[in-house]
């Protein structure tokens, strides 16, 4: 029985935020870490073959007043982006959230946000987004924003498997042309 979460939708994948189940040295995101005590605490689920999150704006996301900041929509866009691509690399692995294997850390290479309608500041916001192309390490995303049913931004963006030398506490990676 599937449970339901904040977005009011059925979750996949034991109904697990793949955001929870980052290893704790890659928790620390403003957007999405759970170790991070300012942060927005994104949690991005499985639904199906998309992925959705949800999260209501609070006064100081204003960008005018009654109307939301586009940085914020572009995180929730981004956040919501790498951990698409990270179950869509786990998934490609043989893998479901809940498995003990580390679920897998992108980075956001490239992101494309199209506001196409101001969004309100009020209704929570939810983003559904889909792996369109899943490389060796590189994985396009593509994700719609919507304020109360409404269309309100879309994004596409590249997400790339962290590097190894970017985990914290590994040796630096070697300077470029050595
Ligand atoms: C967090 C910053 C890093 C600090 C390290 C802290 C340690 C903790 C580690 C992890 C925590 C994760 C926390 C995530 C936070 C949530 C999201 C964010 O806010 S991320 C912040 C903004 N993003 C960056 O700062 C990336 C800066 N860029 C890079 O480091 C590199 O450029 C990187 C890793 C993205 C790619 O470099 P390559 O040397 O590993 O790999 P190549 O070969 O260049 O690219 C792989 C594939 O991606 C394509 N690609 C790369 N850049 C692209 C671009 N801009 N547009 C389109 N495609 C691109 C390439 O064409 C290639 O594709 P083909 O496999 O050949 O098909």
């Amino acid at each position: 029985m599937a449970k339901e979460g904040t977005a009011g939708v059925a979750q996949g994948d034991h109904g697990i935020a793949v955001q929870d189940r980052y290893p704790d040295d890659f928790a620390w995101c403003y957007g999405c870490g759970r170790l991070n005590p300012a942060g927005l605490h994104l949690k991005t689920y499985r639904d199906g073959e998309e992925t959705v999150t949800a999260f209501r704006p609070r006064p100081e996301h204003t960008a005018i007043p009654g109307f939301v900041y586009g940085g914020l929509i572009a995180s929730l866009i981004d956040c919501h982006g790498t951990a698409t691509a990270s179950l869509a690399l786990y998934h490609r692995d043989g893998h479901r959230l809940g498995d003990p294997e580390p679920v897998p850390r992108c980075v956001t290479a490239s992101l494309q946000v199209d506001y196409r309608r101001p969004t309100p500041l009020g209704p929570e916001l939810v983003v559904r987004g889909r792996a369109v192309e899943v490389g060796a390490r590189k994985v396009v995303v593509e994700s719609e924003l919507y304020a109360g049913g409404t269309l309100c931004a879309r994004g596409r963006m590249v997400a790339v498997l962290a590097p190894p030398s970017m985990t914290p506490g590994a040796p630096p990676a070697p300077a470029p042309g050595t």
